[in-house]
């Protein structure tokens, strides 16, 4: 069956978005692996699956699935594009809640909702403090729908240390791995080894997973500059607890597969 898709990105974390609100695309792990891949198919970081709202208050249904085949429950970056996509400012229903969004000229923000910040939020294997994660003591773990560490110091540790990390036994879901230097009190450098994805351009729910885990050591304030190797977002973790995360959506072509 041949689709239609929107190829997006946000800092060049890149997307197949599929507008599914009056189809049934019916895709499985194995179509889903085919279309992100980037020599046999489309090629893309997530796959972006748009269908029509089943909670009151939202305006589309979104899901979201890695280059392997698994679904996360948040991705930041994807977010901010479904605004761009569907146009004006959609309340979006996704795995990890109800996400209301706003925007600014070219500039779309996301309410990013609450982080989870106890073991069994991330989720970790074990009980344990998230602020100084048993396998590095560098690292703090947090949930933002989806499971985050970050690990403090050199963002040049990505690749080496990334892989093992994802799939630690402390991580049950596996985990995305964020290494975050700080820069100043507003402004961190942020490389993240996403779970299912591997080393992306730029990662929205990692962001703001690093500014609050950066927040909860004192490292910086509550909001900041993240500078990832695709461009910058903004965060501010909200005193009431909310995660703001605000930056670029940019459509690059639409198209049909055969
Ligand atoms: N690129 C994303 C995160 C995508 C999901 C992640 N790989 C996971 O499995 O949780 C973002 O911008 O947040």
């Amino acid at each position: 069956m041949s689709l239609s898709f929107t190829k997006m990105h946000g800092l060049g974390n890149d997307f197949v978005v599929i507008d599914a609100r009056d189809t049934d695309p019916a895709l499985n792990a194995e179509t889903i692996r085919g279309l992100c891949d980037r020599r046999f198919g489309i090629g893309c970081d997530q796959l972006v699956l748009l269908s029509a709202p089943t909670l009151e208050g939202a305006d589309v249904r979104v899901r979201f699935f890695n280059p392997d085949g698994s679904e996360a429950g948040a991705c930041g970056n994807a977010s901010r594009c479904v605004v761009a996509f569907v146009g004006g400012t959609p309340t979006l229903q996704t795995a990890a809640g109800l996400l209301p969004t706003a925007r600014n000229d070219a500039l779309v923000t996301v309410d990013m909702g609450l982080p989870g910040l106890g073991w069994q939020d991330v989720p970790l294997a074990r009980p344990c403090d998230t602020l100084t994660l048993p396998m590095h003591e560098d690292a703090a773990a947090c949930s933002m729908g989806n499971p985050h560490a970050t690990l403090f110091g050199d963002a040049a540790r990505a690749e080496t240390l990334g892989p093992d990390l994802e799939c630690d036994p402390l991580f049950p879901e596996r985990a995305n791995i964020g290494f975050a230097q700080i820069l100043s009190p507003t402004h961190m450098r942020l490389r993240v080894w996403e779970r299912g994805a591997g080393l992306t351009l730029a990662c929205g729910s990692g962001a703001c997973a690093a500014v609050v885990n950066a927040v909860r050591r004192s490292l910086t304030e509550r909001t900041c500059t993240v500078t990832m190797d695709g461009g910058d977002l903004q965060i501010t973790w909200r005193q009431d607890g909310h995660v703001l995360m605000t930056g670029p959506a940019v459509t690059v072509f639409h198209g049909t597969t055969t």
